[in-house]
C-alpha cells in the first residue's frame, strides 16, 4: 500500500524558474525500479528488507559510535580542548561559523578521536558468517554450514595487537604510530567484500555532528550516571550516557 502510494506521489518540487517538476532518483526509487538481468524487480518484502537494513545499519550504528566517542572525549579534556581549538582555528581562517564538507578532512584531532572511539567502544561488537565449505583455521577444522561469530570487540581489545587496549589513546591513529599496524587490526566497519557500504558517509556524519556539538559546548561526564556497556547488535549503555553540556562563550 505504502509503496503504491509512494510510486504515485513521488515527484520533485516544481523548478522555481520553469515550474516543471524534476523527478530525482533517491534510494527508494532505485530499489523500486531495479531489475535483474531477467527483467525481474524486487518484491515488496525484499524492498522492505533493504530499507530496514539501511535504516538500522545507518542509524543505530552511527548513534552508538557518536555517543560513546563523545563520552570518551568528555573524559579527556585535553583532547576536547584540542578539537575545539582546531574547529575555532578553522572557522576563524575562513571567517565563517559553518562547518562545511570541505572542512571535514582538516579536523584531524576529531578524526583521531572518532577512530579511537570506534576501537575502544566498538559500535558493532561482532558479526557472523556461515561457512560454505569445510575449512581449517589455525589447525582447527570447521565443517561447512557452521555459523562463526567474529568478535570485533575482542580484536580491538587484544593486548597482543594494542598497547593498553582499555585506554582512550587517539594518538595511536597518527600516521607515524599506525604505519606498521596490520590492516585487519582495526575493523569497526568489518573487512572484505561485505564490509560496510556506508563507512565514508558514517565518518563524515560523525565529524559533522560532533564538530558542531563541540563548537558550541564543552562536555563533562555526569558524575551521577554510571556508564556501563551493554553489548548487543550495537553497543549500548545500560543506563544511557549522560553528559553535562556547558555552552562555550
Ligand atoms: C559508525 C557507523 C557504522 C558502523 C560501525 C557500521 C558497521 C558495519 C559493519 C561491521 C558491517 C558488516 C556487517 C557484517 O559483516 O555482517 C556493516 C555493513 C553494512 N552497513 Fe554499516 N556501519 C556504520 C554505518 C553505516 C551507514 C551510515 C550506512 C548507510 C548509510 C551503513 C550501511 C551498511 C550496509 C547496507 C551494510 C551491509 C553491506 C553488505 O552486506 O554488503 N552502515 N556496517
Amino acid at each position: 500500500m505504502f509503496l503504491t502510494v509512494y510510486l504515485q506521489e513521488v515527484e520533485g518540487l516544481p523548478n522555481k524558474d520553469t515550474g516543471k517538476r524534476t523527478r530525482y532518483l533517491d534510494f527508494l526509487d532505485i530499489l523500486i525500479t531495479a531489475k535483474d538481468e531477467n527483467g525481474e524487480g524486487l518484491t515488496p518484502l525484499e524492498i522492505r528488507n533493504e530499507v530496514d537494513t539501511f535504516l538500522f545499519e545507518g542509524h543505530d550504528t552511527t548513534t552508538s559510535s557518536m555517543c560513546w566517542t563523545l563520552y570518551s572525549i568528555s573524559q579527556h579534556p585535553k583532547w576536547q580542548t584540542k578539537i575545539q581549538e582546531e574547529i575555532d582555528h578553522l572557522l576563524k581562517a575562513k571567517k565563517s561559523s559553518e562547518i562545511e564538507s570541505e572542512d571535514l578532512s582538516k579536523l584531524e584531532s576529531l578524526t583521531l578521536c572518532i577512530k579511537e572511539g570506534m576501537r575502544l567502544h566498538c559500535p558493532v561488537g561482532f558479526i557472523s558468517r556461515v561457512t560454505t565449505k569445510e575449512m581449517v583455521i589455525d589447525g582447527v577444522t570447521i565443517p561447512a554450514n557452521t555459523t562463526l561469530a567474529l568478535q570485533i570487540y575482542n580484536l580491538h581489545h587484544n593486548d597482543t595487537v594494542w598497547e593498553n587496549p582499555h585506554e582512550f589513546m587517539p594518538e595511536r591513529f597518527l600516521p607515524e604510530n599506525s604505519a606498521d599496524r596490520d590492516s585487519y587490526a582495526f575493523i569497526p566497519f568489518s573487512a572484505g567484500p561485505r564490509n560496510c557500504i556506508g563507512q565514508h558517509f558514517a565518518m563524515n556524519e560523525q565529524k559533522v555532528v560532533l564538530a558542531r556539538l563541540l563548537q558550541k559546548f564543552t562536555f563533562q561526564p555526569d558524575p551521577d550516571c554510571l556508564v556501563k556497556k551493554k553489548i548487543g547488535v550495537v553497543m549500548r549503555a545500560e543506563n544511557g550516557i549522560k553528559l553535562l553540556a556547558h555552552p562555550r562563550s
